[in-house]
């Protein structure tokens, strides 16, 4: 399924946080939402899965507006991920998974075993297996990113949507979550602040500033140092491949560090020493 964002603004607070954005994301690929703090990446997303109405523009979905949809359409094409999953859920592990079958049922419908078999499928792709009979309140954060996964997973939504997903996962979870969802085939729109995440797993980065989409593409054109330096405020340092960049980071404060303490007088006793240490170290 395709995903048009057309001239979508956003206003907040009497604020525009997302201007005129546009967006075309075709079918099966991973899209990379970057960009600094409050730049937009959330209110944007947000448009798709209808939890904000754009001021202007349109979102659409296969041709269709998103917000022409109804409540069960919507649910069974866009699947969202959330940066803190809830922790007031008073389900256990493997009834929370299963709530991403809800759009696929009557009302009042009950599980399937087809159902049942996309849900334990789900949860072993989450590899939280282990924890179903757990109830979600008693889980780490990482522990409940992944059961908000499955159940994204068991919605089988052509479109997931994730907004920053390895908040509070480890660096072997990170991947996991990332390799997972590329796998699937399905149109995938994540924000993510790991910028080596986003060049690993995304077909195309889409970097926002203020708002505004400031640049498009394939991660090796986008990701350049100069416009990381630019919108992060950090300086970079590209390893390896260039066609398979790791970027090392580094605070501008680093180049701007103050001046060390002049040389201590020879003649005073009670920083001799000082002194010498810190020749050798250098
Ligand atoms: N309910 C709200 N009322 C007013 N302003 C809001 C509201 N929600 C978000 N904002 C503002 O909108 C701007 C964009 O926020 P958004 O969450 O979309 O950014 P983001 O790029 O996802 O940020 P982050 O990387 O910190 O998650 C920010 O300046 C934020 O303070």
């Amino acid at each position: 399924m395709t995903v048009e964002f057309d001239a979508v603004t956003v206003t907040l607070g009497g604020r525009d946080v997302v201007r005129e954005s546009s967006l075309t994301v075709e079918s099966g690929t991973v899209v990379g939402l970057v960009g600094p703090n409050g730049s937009g990446k959330s209110s944007l997303l947000r448009t798709l899965y209808r939890a904000l109405k754009p001021r202007r523009g349109t979102v659409h979905v296969d041709g269709r507006d998103v917000l022409s949809l109804s409540g069960r359409q919507a649910a069974r094409s866009v699947a969202v991920m959330l940066q803190d999953p809830p922790t007031d859920f008073d389900l256990t592990v493997a009834e929370t998974v299963a709530l991403g079958r809800a759009p696929h049922h009557a009302s009042f419908g009950r599980d399937t075993a087809e159902d049942l078999r996309i849900v334990d499928e789900a949860m072993l792709r989450a590899e939280i297996t282990n924890l179903g009979d757990r109830m979600v309140a008693t889980l780490s954060g990482g522990q409940r990113q992944r059961v908000m996964l499955a159940r994204a997973l068991a919605q089988e939504s052509p479109i997931l949507v994730l907004d920053e997903p390895s908040n509070h996962l480890d660096i072997a979870h990170q991947h996991e979550l990332m390799s997972t969802v590329r796998g699937l085939g399905r149109t995938v729109i994540a924000a993510l602040h790991d910028l080596n995440l986003a060049a690993q797993y995304c077909d195309h980065i889409v970097v926002l500033a203020e708002g505004r989409i400031i640049a498009s593409g394939p991660p090796v054109e986008v990701l350049t140092p100069g416009l990381i330096r630019t919108t992060f405020g950090v300086d970079v340092r590209v390893l390896g491949e260039p066609s398979d960049p790791v970027f090392a980071f580094r605070p501008f404060a680093a180049h701007s560090a103050p001046e060390p303490p002049a040389e201590p007088s020879r003649t005073d006793p009670s920083t001799e020493g000082t002194s010498r240490s810190c020749a050798t170290s250098s």
